[in-house]
C-alpha cells in the first residue's frame, strides 16, 4: 500500500453533478461561462439537486419555498447574541449555528428522500439569514426580516444592509454565487460527502462541510488575499513585496489549484467585475495591485489565480466585511453540498481508505513507572 499525498490524481467516487475536464468546468453539462451569464442562483441550485434546468413553474416553486424557509427559530438568533460575538470569526459562528439549527428541526434525523430534500431547502434558506444576522448583531443592530419579493442574491445584501442593492450590484452577486455553487469533489464537497456516508444526517454533513471551507487553503483563501492586499496598501509596493514572499517560500493567497492547470475558468468573470466593480466605487487600486499581482506571479511561478483571488476586490466593493468573504462563499457552496449528500445517499457506501502506516514496529508495554 503506498499513500498518494493530499490524495492528489485519486479518483473516489462518480457524481453527475459537476465536472472539470481540460480545465472546463461544468454544472451537469452547462459551462459554467454560460451559467455565470445567463442564470441565476435560484435556477442553479434546482439544477445541482434535480439534474435539469427547471421549467418556469418549478424555478417559481422552489423560490417560494426558500422564502418561506428563511426565517431563523429565535434559539439560534439568541444564540448569536449571546456568543462572545466581537471576537468570534463568523465561519466558526456559521458551523455552530447551522449545527444548532439541526437541534430545532423535527426532522434531522428522518433519512427519508423528501425528507432530507425538505432539510436541504431549509438549510439552503436559513444560511444567508445566520450570515447577514450574524453581521447585524456584531454590529449592535437586529437582524433584518428576509423579503419575499427580491431574488437570494438581492435578499443577501438586503438583508445585511437594510438596503435594496442597486441592479449591478445584485448582478454581481448573484455571478458570484453562481461561480462558487459547486466544484466537484473539492475538500469540503468530499468531508460532506465522508460524514453522510457513514448515514449520518444532513445537518452532520453541512457542519463538516464548513469547518472544511473555513481552513486557508479552500474557502478561507478569498480573506486571506483582502488581508494581503491591505496590507500592500498601494499597486505600486506590489512588485516588491509579492517578490519577497515568493523568494521566502511563501504562498500567495488566490493563486494556485489542485486540479487546474491553465487556469481557474471562474477567476476572468470575477477579474472582469472587480474591474468594473472598483471603478465604480472609486477605488480601481484593488483592481490595479490584483492585476499586478498576477503578472508576477503568473509570470514567475507560472500559478495563475483561482476563484478566491478577484473575488476579495469584489466583495470589499460591495462594501462586504472581509471576514464574511468566506461564510458568503459557504451560502452559495451549501447548494453543491446538499447536492452532492443527496446523490450520497441515492447510492450510498461508506468512505473509508486505507493508511499506510509509518510509526514503529511492534513494541512491548511498559507500566509508567519503569519508563525513563
Ligand atoms: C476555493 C479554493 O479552495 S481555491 C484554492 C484556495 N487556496 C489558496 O488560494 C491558497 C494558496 N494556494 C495553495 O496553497 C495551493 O495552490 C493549493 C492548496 C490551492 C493547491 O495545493 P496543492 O495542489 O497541494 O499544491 P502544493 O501546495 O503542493 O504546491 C505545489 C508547488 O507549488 C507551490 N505553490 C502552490 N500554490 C502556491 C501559491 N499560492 N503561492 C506560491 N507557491 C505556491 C508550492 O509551494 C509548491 O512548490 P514546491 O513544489 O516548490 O514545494
Ligand atoms: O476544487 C478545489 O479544490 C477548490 C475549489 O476551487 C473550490 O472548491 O471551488
Amino acid at each position: 500500500m503506498t499513500a498518494t499525498r493530499g490524495l492528489e490524481g485519486v479518483v473516489a467516487t462518480t457524481s453527475s453533478i459537476s465536472s472539470i475536464i481540460d480545465d472546463t468546468l461544468t454544472y451537469v453539462g452547462y459551462d459554467i461561462d454560460d451559467l455565470t451569464e445567463n442564470a441565476s442562483f435560484e435556477e442553479v441550485i434546482y439544477l445541482l439537486w434535480h439534474l435539469r434546468l427547471p421549467t418556469k413553474d418549478e424555478l417559481q416553486e422552489l423560490k417560494t419555498q426558500l422564502a418561506e424557509n428563511m426565517s431563523l427559530p429565535d434559539e439560534v438568533i439568541n444564540e448569536l447574541k449571546a456568543i462572545p460575538i466581537k471576537k468570534v470569526h463568523p465561519m466558526a459562528a456559521l458551523r455552530s449555528a447551522v449545527s444548532l439549527l439541526g437541534l430545532f428541526d423535527d426532522e434531522a434525523d428522518v433519512m427519508e428522500d423528501d425528507a432530507n430534500y425538505r432539510k436541504a431547502i431549509r438549510l439552503q434558506a436559513k444560511m444567508p439569514s445566520i450570515v447577514t444576522a450574524f453581521s447585524r448583531i456584531r454590529q449592535g443592530k437586529e437582524p433584518i426580516a428576509p423579503r419575499t419579493d427580491l431574488s437570494f442574491a438581492a435578499n443577501f445584501m438586503y438583508m445585511l444592509t437594510g438596503k435594496e442593492p442597486e441592479p449591478i450590484e445584485e448582478e454581481a452577486f448573484n455571478k458570484a454565487l453562481v461561480l462558487h455553487a459547486d466544484h466537484e469533489l473539492n475538500a469540503s464537497t468530499f468531508t460532506a460527502r465522508v460524514c453522510v456516508a457513514t448515514l449520518s444526517d444532513v445537518y452532520s454533513g453541512v457542519t463538516a462541510a464548513i469547518g472544511a471551507l473555513k481552513g486557508p487553503l479552500h474557502g478561507g483563501a478569498n480573506e486571506q488575499v483582502m488581508k494581503m492586499l491591505t496590507e500592500i496598501g498601494s499597486p505600486e509596493k506590489a512588485e516588491s513585496i509579492i517578490r519577497e514572499k515568493l523568494a521566502n517560500k511563501e504562498k500567495i493567497m488566490g493563486f494556485g489549484h489542485r486540479v487546474y492547470r491553465k487556469g481557474d475558468p471562474r477567476a476572468k468573470h470575477l477579474r472582469e467585475m472587480s474591474k468594473k466593480l472598483t471603478e465604480l466605487s472609486g477605488e480601481s487600486e484593488w483592481y490595479d495591485m490584483s492585476i499586478k499581482i498576477e503578472d508576477i506571479v503568473t509570470s514567475e511561478k507560472q500559478l495563475p489565480p483561482n476563484v478566491d483571488f478577484y473575488s476579495a476586490s469584489v466583495y470589499h466593493s460591495l462594501g462586504i466585511d472581509h471576514d464574511l468573504f468566506t461564510p458568503i462563499f459557504a451560502v452559495s457552496r451549501v447548494s453543491g453540498w446538499l447536492a452532492h449528500i443527496l446523490e450520497q445517499y441515492s447510492n450510498n457506501r461508506l468512505i473509508r481508505p486505507r493508511a499506510d502506516y509509518v510509526g514503529p514496529g511492534m513494541q512491548q508495554y511498559v507500566p509508567v513507572n519503569e519508563r525513563r
